[in-house]
């Protein structure tokens, strides 16, 4: 296990292979999407996002509904995040919204499909190779379980695929030319096979491309929402800067929306620093990938001469960088947005250093989806409640791929009556 910034950037720079192979089609996902649809400043990136914060803004009435329909109940902020961001990644990637976040927080059988499948494949971690691996030749206990959970999972997935291939083909069948991953791959497909190119997505391939960018960015952004929203309750002066840096942004409009109406603008979402310190300073603290690894494609040595041989899996602790005095210095442990601006600006952090979003060639391709999907949260609910933690309950995070909180959060919500005059 290491946590050496100078390590971490030699094993990133390629001469490591992700593991377990095939999770994830890393390196098309490079090619096809790396610095194009998410991370530029194009126009289809500047659509993808309007349309993605005025999706998210519609959750966020959603959210509204059942803060209302909660009113003087505790409320479990983790799961109400988890399900947001479950449909929101759905429509990112299929463009269908599951409906996790629907008022009676429904039982959606893909979702649960999709829970039960990443948690039955992580024992494949924990346990010697030949335990699964018989489990799965007799079909029994978590094998079997997986095996099924995997199977609702694919049946939607090519049902969507087929359907959207479908409509897209069909004139006028859409209301907008759509912005989802899926549209664009097949859309991408067609030009070039119109160009004679040997480009050629099958109806597999198109299905778990969809479902390998749903596992990346399903859970990532809630739990690191969950753990900044109790950050602020615990540092009610980073609250209240925060809330200080909206109402500045909001007050720049020309003409004044009634506070209801507020809808977050992606150039607003942009300018809104103070809060993306504050985000990135939660991460730092309780990075939502904690522990990450990568395989030796062949004998290696380290720059400070450690070998490592072929085959050889190395294990870098983010959670334990994150707090580490040699990176942070002395206040490591205190959550100080402030630490992120250098001359009064936002700076960020060298991304060895940082690794909350992995690095180099493989910095997380949702990055900025992420940040901007945070922000409209974090904005949207800061603006019109206090998000109250309840007393008495252990916080405390769930060792497991992902940095949950182990109990969940509860919380109540105070409507606030101060801002946005
Ligand atoms: C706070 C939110 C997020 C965090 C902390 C985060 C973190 C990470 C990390 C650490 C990796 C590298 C995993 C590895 O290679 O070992 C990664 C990869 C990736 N992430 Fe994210 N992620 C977040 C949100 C998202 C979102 C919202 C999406 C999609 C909308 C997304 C899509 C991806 C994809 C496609 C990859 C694979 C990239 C590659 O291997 O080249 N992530 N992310």
């Amino acid at each position: 296990m290491i946590a050496d910034p100078i390590k971490i950037e030699y094993i990133l720079k390629t001469k490591f292979k992700n593991f377990p192979k095939g999770v994830f089609y890393r390196e098309r996902f490079r090619e096809l999407l790396g610095d194009g649809i998410f991370n530029s400043d194009d126009d289809k990136w500047k659509e993808q996002r309007r349309i993605a914060t005025s999706e998210m803004h519609t959750s966020r009435f959603v959210i509204e509904k059942q803060v209302n329909s909660s009113r003087d109940h505790t409320i479990d902020l983790q799961e109400l995040l988890l399900r947001f961001t479950f449909d929101n990644v759905c429509v990112a990637a299929f463009g269908v919204d599951p409906g996790c976040l629907g008022l009676d927080l429904p039982d959606i059988p893909f979702a649960k499909a999709f829970e039960d499948a990443t948690e039955y494949s992580l024992f494949r971690f924990l346990v010697p190779a030949f335990i699964w691996k018989t489990m799965r030749l007799f079909n029994v206990s978590k094998e079997k379980k997986l095996k099924n959970a995997v199977q609702i999972v694919h049946e939607f997935a090519e049902t969507t695929v087929k359907n959207r291939k479908a409509d897209l083909n069909k004139p006028g069948k859409l209301d907008r030319d759509p912005c989802d991953l899926l549209s664009r791959l097949i859309k991408m497909q067609e030009n070039q096979l119109s160009k004679n190119s040997t480009q050629n997505f099958t109806d597999k391939f198109l299905k778990d491309f969809c479902i390998s960018f749903i596992l990346a960015g399903r859970d990532t952004s809630s739990v690191a929402l969950v753990w900044f929203f109790w950050l602020v309750h615990e540092h009610p002066n980073v609250e209240a800067k925060i809330l200080h840096e909206i109402t500045a942004i909001l007050s720049q409009r020309e003409t004044k929306d009634g506070l209801n109406d507020v809808v977050f603008q992606a150039e607003e979402l942009d300018k809104m620093v103070y809060l993306q310190a504050a985000l990135s300073e939660s991460l730092r603290l309780y990075p939502s990938v904690p522990i990450d690894f990568k395989q030796a494609k062949e004998d290696d040595v380290f720059p400070d001469g450690m070998k490592i041989p072929k085959g050889h899996r190395v294990l870098y602790h983010v959670y334990a960088m994150g707090r580490l005095k040699s990176i942070w210095g002395e206040d490591s442990s205190e959550f100080k947005p402030e630490r992120w601006f250098k001359d009064g600006e936002y700076a960020s952090e060298n991304q060895f250093r940082y690794v909350v979003f992995n690095a180099g060639p493989r910095l997380c391709v949702g990055k900025k989806f992420a940040y901007t999907q945070m922000k409209m949260v974090a904005a949207s609910i800061l603006l019109r409640y206090k998000v109250k933690v309840v007393k008495g309950q252990v916080i405390t995070p769930k060792v497991t791929t992902t940095l949950y909180m182990k109990h969940g959060l509860s919380v109540t919500f105070e409507p606030r009556q101060l801002v946005g005059k």
